[in-house]
């Protein structure tokens, strides 16, 4: 790791010395502060950053930036959502891949995100940081004025990085275990029977049993839903669950692309392959070699990438841009869509012959109100999950609370109610989460087809379900709960179509 370090003994001593320091910290903010430091210095860099992702994991935010031999802790500044002027910060994300710019060029490239100066940025390292699971968790950027080698060190800075960010989460678990009243609200471990996912409803036990089934089979999976359903988690779990976890998991969206860029990233090119092509460039088939790759929208992949693609699936190997040559790859492909991709096969936007390959195996995540079950389970799940990465006390919910979010439909799915959640906590003060933290509006969709009783009916059924789920099944302990005669549970349930054998499986879940 240090071969080409100019003075690896004295290196190797700093590091060490970082390591001992970070592992005395408390907080994240020291944790934070003292890594950008210490990647500064270490590198001789004038400007290191550490970006965070929130509990949505959807929106990353500078956390500490050390610039010019000084700390400075922004106000939680967020990137904005569609990384305008911050693609390098979007690449680095979404690939899960060190970025190396030992030669930076400002009229290529934006970097709004480094800090303003006479001199324009003529280096850069950006480097993924991820969790024990190797899902990405942040990035670290270290930037200088000058050209250089930052190359050298990116596996010391990216280990230094790892640990801290470890670090920050092992914080959170002490302070639960110590606290006798939060004991049993400590969050359980993604079970393995649902490959990290929740949801318990008749639906998403379908589609742990089509995951369970081509964890160990190479076949080639297509996930369908709408939006926010969780359609690349599934392909995560396929990769983390699978044989394959302990090499990449590549995503790449295909709708995010013009055709060239998609083809050179893709399939790789070689030198002169075409003008601007000055070294060979492996492209992520390759560097998922061994690993998963995931195909999102692959509906919007132009018909010419689809012809290729299929060749890979069928010969399992590759021609680079501008090579002769074909090579071997072994990669897993799980393919993703939002479309009808029959419906597209006959509108001739997309091959027949792919769309055969690509359905052999195909799973359906089915959207959320078709398991409107699932939503406080869910909900309960995001909020000890982000109580807990925040250190905030746990979370109590209020029945109204529960009751408006049982009844809400979500266009957004998942990813809707997850987001719901995170600002709720934030416009929480106390530690009672109340229908007025929601904000919820009327629900729309199809609530005006349903007439008031079936709503009311809807409302109920998901309460009951709920309840009974947090008691295990145990219906006399559930209509304690819920202040009825257990006779009068059991009426309800039979007629609200509720079958006792499914909710005797589920995990137990606490409240307020
Ligand atoms: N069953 C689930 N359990 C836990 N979290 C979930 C579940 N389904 C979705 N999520 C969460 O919802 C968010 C959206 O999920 P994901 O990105 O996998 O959806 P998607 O279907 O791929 O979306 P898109 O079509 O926009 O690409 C993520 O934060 C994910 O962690």
């Amino acid at each position: 790791m240090f071969a080409q370090i100019p003075r690896p003994l004295q290196f190797a001593e700093s590091m060490l010395e970082r390591f001992a320091a970070l592992s005395v910290l408390r907080t994240p903010s020291a944790l934070s502060s003292a890594l950008v430091e210490a990647c500064a210095q270490l590198s001789d860099c004038t400007l290191s950053q550490l970006y965070l992702l929130d509990v949505t994991q959807t929106r990353l935010s500078l956390c500490a930036q050390w610039y010019q031999g000084q700390l400075q802790m922004p106000e939680s500044v967020s990137v904005s959502s569609d990384y305008s002027d911050m693609h390098l910060l979007q690449y680095c994300l979404c690939q899960n891949r060190p970025l190396l710019m030992n030669n930076l060029d400002a009229d290529l490239h934006s970097t709004a995100f480094l800090p303003d100066g006479d001199q324009p940025w003529g280096s850069l390292l950006c480097l993924p940081l991820t969790d024990e699971q190797q899902h990405v968790r942040g990035l670290l950027v270290t930037a200088s004025r000058t050209p250089g080698e930052l190359g050298q060190m990116d596996e010391a800075l990216l280990m230094l990085g790892n640990f801290a960010v470890a670090q920050m989460q092992l914080l959170g678990r002490p302070r639960q275990l110590a606290e006798p009243a939060a004991v049993a609200t400590q969050i359980s471990a993604p079970s393995r029977e649902h490959f990290g996912l929740i949801g318990e409803s008749a639906g998403m036990k379908q589609v742990y049993s089509l995951i369970s089934k081509v964890l160990h089979n190479p076949v080639t999976v297509l996930i369908t839903g709408e939006t926010g359903t969780g359609k690349e988690l599934v392909a995560r779990a396929i990769h983390d669950f699978g044989l394959r976890r302990s090499k990449a998991f590549i995503a790449l969206n295909c709708a995010a692309m013009p055709e060239n860029l998609l083809e050179s990233e893709l399939f790789g090119y070689r030198k002169g392959a075409f003008s601007g092509a000055d070294r060979d460039h492996k492209g992520l088939f390759d560097a998922a070699d061994g690993g998963t790759l995931f195909l999102d929208e692959i509906g919007d992949m132009p018909l010419l990438l689809q012809a290729k693609l299929l060749r890979v699936l069928q010969e399992g190997e590759l021609r680079p841009l501008g090579s002769n040559e074909t090579h071997k790859v072994d990669v897993r492909v799980v393919t993703a869509t939002h479309h009808q991709l029959l419906e597209q096969v006959q509108a001739g936007l997309f091959r027949e012959d792919l769309f055969y390959r690509l359905t052999h195996f195909p799973i359906h995540l089915p959207p959320l109100r078709e398991r409107g079950e699932d939503i406080l389970l869910l909900a309960r799940e995001f909020v000890e999950a982000a109580c807990s990465f925040l250190q905030r006390e746990q979370c109590r919910w209020s029945d109204a609370a529960l009751e408006q979010l049982a009844s809400h439909e979500f266009p957004g799915n998942v990813r809707e109610l997850k987001g719901l959640i995170a600002r709720a906590l934030l416009l929480c003060d106390g530690n009672l989460l109340l229908p007025e933290h929601f904000n919820l509006p009327g629900s729309p969709n199809n609530e005006g087809q349903l007439s008031l009783r079936e709503r009311m009916e809807r409302v109920e059924r998901n309460l009951l379900v709920d309840c009974l789920r947090k008691n295990q099944g145990n219906q006399t302990s559930a209509a304690t709960e819920l202040g009825l005669p257990r006779r009068t549970l059991l009426y309800r349930m039979q007629r609200l179509n509720i079958c006792p054998a499914e909710l005797k499986a589920s995990r137990g879940k606490n409240n307020a």
